[in-house]
């Protein structure tokens, strides 16, 4: 098989898709003030393969909002610590309801179903609160994975705080049913500064590899995840990454994703390599729009899926 010119595959997306984000539709997230004064008029995507080739287009160096992609890191980190005990509160089903939905938590006595929902990404943030400085070794952890610091925009998490009246519902409601170990402040502002991480498509695809390496370090090879941990992160994408859009996603695209309302999403191809693309503005299930075409485009390009 020749070997396939991803750095055309990417310029070719972009092409086609740049010229409709006037017309695409879709809105940036508008319930983070922050987040809505960013440029919809954006789009950038990159790659990194397993043999360490990168690709790149459009406004793939522009660093942007990393939102619910954090959740993929900070479920890793939990898993590290945790290993198994990591789900003794914390489901994994597809919610197939919206990302900050309360709804389930009542009847399924605070357990959230799986760690992509927000109640899910919270009980995660308290397991790391309870393990130690969760943003300082969330932030070392996304360095060493992309070879380059990255920092919290403090603009972003402060929105996120003066707004985050759902969150703190969902946190208050987990804390009433012994969900949540620690004090329900300290874990929303984890969650709170996860979201807020500010990366670029670039540094996403590189810091994303250890799940398409059997949970080897992208630059060093190193474990970060056991074998058979990625794979179960991976699963996790594919079923509950996207929402209630997961079924969508794997009809479609067929590959671990996880999206963010910073209009990012991050896919890996296992054994393959890692991509993450960014666009703005978003659908109604907080996805972004031309995010997930640009998937499309890609998955169609190069027959690449787990299916
Ligand atoms: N889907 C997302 O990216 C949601 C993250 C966002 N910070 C929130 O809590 O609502």
């Amino acid at each position: 098989m020749p070997a396939m010119d991803f750095q055309l595959i990417l310029d070719e997306i972009n092409d086609e898709l740049r010229p409709l984000l006037p017309t695409a539709g879709g809105k940036v997230a508008s319930y983070i003030p922050a987040l809505a004064r960013v440029s919809p008029l954006q789009f950038g995507i990159a790659l990194r393969t397993n043999a360490g080739q990168t690709a790149a287009a459009g406004d793939s160096a522009v660093p942007f909002s990393i939102q619910s992609m954090s959740k993929v890191f900070s479920l890793t980190l939990a898993i590290r610590a945790l290993g198994e005990a990591m789900w003794d509160r914390i489901g994994r089903e597809p919610s197939g309801s919206s990302f900050n939905s309360l709804v389930q938590l009542e009847s399924e006595h605070g357990i959230p179903r799986n760690p992509f929902i927000n109640a899910g990404a919270i009980a995660v943030a308290d397991r790391l609160v309870s393990q130690g400085d969760a943003k300082a070794e969330l932030l070392a952890l996304l360095g060493r994975l992309c070879g380059e610091p990255v920092h919290i925009d403090a603009e972003v998490a402060r929105s996120e705080a003066d707004t985050g009246f759902r969150n703190t519902a969902l946190a208050n409601f987990m804390k009433g049913f012994g969900t949540l170990d620690n004090d329900v402040a300290t874990v929303l502002d984890v969650y709170f500064n996860q979201c807020a991480i500010a990366m670029s498509c670039e540094q996403v695809a590189c810091a994303a590899g250890y799940l398409c390496r059997d949970g080897g370090h992208p630059l060093a090879g190193t474990p970060v995840l056991s074998a058979a941990q990625a794979r179960r992160v991976n699963a996790l994408m594919l079923t509950c990454g996207t929402y209630d859009a997961a079924g969508e996603f794997a009809f479609r695209i067929g590959l671990p994703c996880k999206s963010g309302v910073g209009g990012g999403i991050v896919a890996v191809v296992p054994d393959r390599l890692s991509l993450c693309v960014w666009s703005p503005a978003l659908d109604a299930t907080g996805n972004s729009l031309l995010g997930r075409r640009a998937l499309e485009l890609f998955v169609a390009r190069t027959g690449l899926s787990v299916f």
